[in-house]
């Protein structure tokens, strides 16, 4: 490890330590599996935690280029570049958020054209393991896959792939979260993204001692942990002059950065009528708030969907999207 990244985790760690342990604990629920639990009482608004991000991706419209056919020939200074599908565009693209932390770019004209961009070096630094391992391979053919299907998730089980050859993670550090319970379908699909990824990294020389965890039954895995424990990220602005900025880039774009998956965020169940939220504010990292005063031993809860549609509705994402019959008390009283 180097001496930036020990000297920064070692900072993290003194100020945590600072503040103390968390006011939550994780405990069995119930009608909900674990749960995370109050220890103490909690008032309005109170940060509960922090939880910086075991893996993230920016969302596809930030990290990668949009290709559209080129209308007439390009001005002089404007190269042409094949996009992954195969039809020209005008390369006057460039990656809008930062390749770790999902923090948007703050202005234009850097120099980050075409390739990943990273916010700050602590990000570039951390993300050297993962990030070396990916630049050796094509992944033409899982971008077109995705692309042609609309797929995320491949590309976080495919960062976590690589934080595993580059002994960023262990191969099981996913496994202590829920997984979803996956369709036959699914598992059909997956299994196709399975031989995708690995077929990329045999074609591009990777000697099979350093693959052996990726088998099919760990892509399935990760995926199921995926799907139920990734958070969508939308960042809310830590000053006016980000707030215009970000409200000017959400006209264009998808309002969310990317998705992360985090170790105790994961923990905590739904309800239509949560007790907690959270937020991201320049980056990835969440802090989990208080949206009311909370007692002692009450459950912890935050929502996973928009809670102002009706219960059928809700019912309907849940179940579809999540897996999960909600069984929160506004469900139960039918509202
Ligand atoms: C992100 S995990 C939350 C932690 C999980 N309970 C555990 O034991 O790891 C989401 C899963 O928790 C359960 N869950 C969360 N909220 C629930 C609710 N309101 N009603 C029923 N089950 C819920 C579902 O099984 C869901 O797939």
């Amino acid at each position: 490890m180097s001496l930036v990244r020990r000297r920064l985790l070692s900072t993290a760690a003194a100020v945590a330590a600072a503040r103390g342990p968390p006011p939550v604990r994780v405990a069995l629920t119930d009608s909900a599996g674990r749960g995370v639990f109050a220890t103490r009482p909690i008032a309005t608004g109170e940060v509960l935690h922090s939880a910086q991000p075991l893996v993230t991706h920016p969302s596809r419209s930030l990290f990668h280029e949009v290709s559209a056919p080129p209308l007439a020939p390009p001005p002089p200074n404007q190269g042409f570049i094949f996009a992954t599908n195969g039809v020209n565009c005008i390369s006057d693209w460039s990656p809008q958020v930062c390749y770790r932390c999902l923090k948007r770019k703050a202005g234009k004209g850097d120099d980050s054209r075409g390739d990943c961009y990273f916010c700050s070096d602590a990000c570039r630094e951390h993300a050297e393991g993962f990030h070396g391992i990916q630049k050796k391979v094509d992944w033409s053919l899982l971008d077109d896959h995705c692309s042609s299907r609309g797929l995320k998730y491949p590309y976080m089980v495919r960062r976590l792939a690589c934080m595993v050859i580059s002994g960023d993670v262990g191969a099981d550090c996913l496994d202590i979260l829920q997984p979803a319970q996956l369709h036959q379908g699914t598992l059909i699909e997956m299994e196709e993204e399975f031989e995708l990824l690995k077929s990329t990294f045999r074609k591009a020389g990777f000697q099979e001692e350093l693959t052996t965890f990726l088998t099919k039954q760990w892509y399935i895995n990760i995926l199921a942990r995926i799907r139920v424990n990734a958070f969508r990220i939308e960042l809310v602005a830590s000053s006016y002059e980000d707030l215009l900025s970000s409200a000017v880039a959400s006209v264009t774009c998808d309002a969310s950065v990317g998705n992360a998956v985090y170790m105790l965020p994961s923990f905590y169940n739904h309800d239509c009528d949560p007790n907690t939220h959270i937020v991201w504010l320049e980056n990835a990292d969440a802090k989990l708030k208080t949206l009311r005063d909370i007692d002692e031993g009450e459950e912890l809860r935050i929502c996973y969907i928009d809670t102002s549609m009706d219960v059928n509705a809700r019912q309907k994402i849940l179940t579809e999207g999540f897996g999960f019959q909600c069984r929160c008390q506004r469900c139960l009283s039918g509202d």
